[in-house]
């Protein structure tokens, strides 16, 4: 039984659906410690025969046998195996990766080796040493000669410690003198008990191996005998491999961005882009709804609400909350008192020493109002009055004067007949509120009601909630009672906004969110575009990759993992950027309005991150399958 036997191999090409007939029935047998040189006119199918022996093209009849073995009914991981652990190649254009060192370039082969990364090092040092390269293991190879080139794919083809070596062409890019050191390092290789099979189109090359086998028109038409095969002694125990780990495909991969260096720095700026502006918006739509409740919490009371009938009609008995309704009220759970107050939004004025001032927001002193806001004096009590800055300021050009003197407070209301009633008393300034509105205690105002036989209908009630956190659920739950299967109530007040305004301001943020998700798909549009293109830059490398025995999946990871670490990076950068940029505007906005607006949060990084990631994971999909599908042979023949 030979090593390796070629069985009456025919092989067609398809131009146009018509068959293109190229090997018309190879027969050959090969042993090891034999350097084969196989000759023929150019076209005469010898590339074809090399791919169908190196495993690279399975598309043929007859077959191949190793050591007995079909190769023919291999599967793709069999064959992988094959290349990987039987085959070298040594290409006539070398095809060494363009990003990898040397030393790398060896390395690929061994990183599919069970060797340790130690005794991989050494090996690959070793290898290139030995091809007279000891010197430049560190440099690429656009920084090597030609004739230094075929000796790196030469270290390459054997790091793997293969049975075969597959020379296509291996001196044809090389002078005589190149030509010859090729050689005696090829002659050394099967002298070492490897099977060297070389194609070329050079009579003295041919001159040198131990046997000649010339092709003609698909058919062997001489097999010649130079000098009998090295010995081989006993059986090879070769080198054991394995595919490539995912650890080595991310190395791969980092490899290539490190080599491309600033193209991958404006890859990586483009993508951050968008989580820069996702992360941004989040943090401003956050700090811009801490910032409302800031300034509304400040100015009203947190723990106590305003409550109102909810009607339709005016009159001041259908918006009267009774005693019963602050009943109702006072039983929901977290309510720890109801006071009635009365909400007058017009004909109300005060006169001082001759001014008057008209009054448009006045109410009965209630918990709503904050008495921290008091600026001056104190809250309201019986017949006093608490009068805002503003309407100070009317009155008097020196208004903090005005606390302790006495205005005349006057106004109209209608009684039960709705006939008008006008209501008028004296009443002591008690102090001077910043914001929030005038106000005279409940009781005062009730007194000048029943001075002129009128009843004091209270429109609101000033309801205080045990603490912060309860106040929501007891607005909600007010919310919720009904009367005759309507809405009995409804918020009022600056509280009312509240809720209202966090809505409008979840809205912006949602739009500003919107607005970034459409900078991450333009992100992710142009890692799609970049790693199409990286693919179509990279064929070659592919074909290489295949033929040293690299998985399809592998290649798909090898793509995969490049856009893992761009969307990692771009969501690093991202990040670092809106930092930068939190940093600055908070630096301002703290000494424009004493806050920090923009707030990020550890959640907004980690969405960042992983929605970065997963968006560039998701774009190398199509991109990295391409890469996967592509074909050896194709890819080997890429110009
Ligand atoms: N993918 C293909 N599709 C169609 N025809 C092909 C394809 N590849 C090769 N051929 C044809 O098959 C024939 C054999 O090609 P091959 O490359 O094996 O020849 P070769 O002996 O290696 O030639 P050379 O010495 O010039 O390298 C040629 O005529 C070539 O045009």
């Amino acid at each position: 039984m030979s090593f390796l036997e070629l069985k009456d191999i025919h092989k067609s090409y398809y131009v146009n659906k018509e068959p293109f007939p190229v090997l018309k029935g190879i027969s050959l047998k090969f042993e090891r410690g034999e350097f084969v040189s196989i000759l023929g006119e150019s076209g005469g199918g010898k590339s074809t025969l090399m791919n169908i022996i190196g495993g690279l093209d399975r598309n043929y009849e007859g077959d191949v046998l190793l050591d007995g073995k079909s190769m023919h009914a291999a599967n793709d991981r069999e064959l992988d195996n094959y290349r990987r652990q039987t085959i070298g190649f040594v290409f006539q254009s070398f095809n060494l990766i363009s990003h990898l060192t040397l030393l790398d370039n060896v390395m690929v082969s061994l990183e599919m080796t069970n060797l340790s990364h130690n005794e991989q090092v050494k090996r690959a040092t070793g290898l290139l040493e030995q091809v007279g390269l000891s010197e430049h293991i560190h440099k690429y190879p656009n920084q090597i000669s030609g004739g230094q080139k075929q000796r790196v794919a030469i270290a390459r083809a054997l790091a793997s410690d293969p049975d075969v070596i597959i020379a296509d062409e291996p001196t044809g890019a090389l002078d005589s003198q190149n030509t010859q050191e090729i050689l005696e390092l090829m002659d050394g290789i099967a002298e070492s008990g490897k099977l060297v099979i070389c194609v070329t189109h050079s009579e003295a090359v041919a001159e040198h191996g131990t046997r000649i086998v010339h092709m003609e028109d698909g058919k062997i038409n001489e097999d010649r005998e130079l000098k009998p095969a090295f010995p081989v002694e006993g059986k090879q125990l070769s080198t054991q491999t394995k595919h490539l780990s995912f650890r080595s495909t991310l190395k791969m991969s980092l490899k290539h961005m490190q080599y491309n260096t600033k193209r991958n720095l404006l890859i990586i700026f483009g993508g951050s882009i968008g989580i820069f502006s996702v992360i941004l918006m989040l943090a401003l739509g956050n700090g811009v709804k801490a910032y409302m409740n800031d300034q509304i919490t400040s100015q009203i009371n947190p723990t106590t609400i305003q409550v109102a009938k909810k009607t339709n009609q005016e009159s001041l008995k259908a918006v009267e909350m009774t005693k019963a309704d602050r009943a109702r009220i006072d039983k929901v759970s977290g309510v720890t008192n109801v006071v009635p107050g009365s909400y007058v939004a017009n004909g109300v004025q005060v006169a001082y020493q001759g001014k008057t001032q008209k009054i448009f927001q006045f109410q009965t002193w209630n918990k709503t109002e904050k008495v921290r806001d008091i600026k001056l004096g104190h809250k309201p009590g019986t017949n006093e009055i608490l009068i805002t800055k503003t309407t100070a300021k009317k009155l008097s050009k020196d208004y903090k004067s005005l606390v302790g003197k006495t205005l005349n407070f006057s106004m109209t209301t209608v009684d039960d007949n709705n006939q008008p009633v006008g209501l008028q008393r004296n009443l002591k300034v008690s102090g001077i509120i910043n914001s929030g509105t005038d106000a005279v205690s409940y009781g005062t105002l009730q007194n000048m009601y029943t001075e002129k036989h009128v009843t004091l209908r209270p429109n609101f009630a000033a309801v205080s909630t045990k603490d912060v956190q309860t106040t929501k659920s007891v607005q909600n739950k007010i919310k919720a009672l009904k009367t005759n299967g309507k809405t009995a109530f409804t918020i009022t007040g600056v509280g009312a906004i509240l809720d209202s305004l966090n809505t409008y301001i979840s809205l912006a943020f949602y739009v500003l969110a919107g607005i970034a998700a459409i900078s991450l798909l333009v992100s992710a549009i142009m890692i799609i575009v970049v790693l199409y293109i990286s693919v179509s830059e990279r064929t070659k490398e592919i074909g290489v990759l295949r033929a040293l025995g690299v998985r399809r999946s592998d290649i798909r990871n090898l793509f995969v993992s490049e856009a893992f670490f761009i969307g990692l990076f771009s969501a690093i950068l991202g990040v670092i950027l809106a930092w930068l940029v939190e940093l600055l505007i908070n630096h301002f906005a703290s000494g424009a309005i004493h806050f920090a607006i923009i707030q990020m949060t550890g959640g907004y990084v980690i969405f960042g991150l992983l929605i970065s990631v997963i968006i560039s994971l998701l774009a190398a999909l199509a991109p990295s399958h391409q890469a996967a599908k592509l074909d050896p042979i194709e890819s080997l023949a890429v110009e």
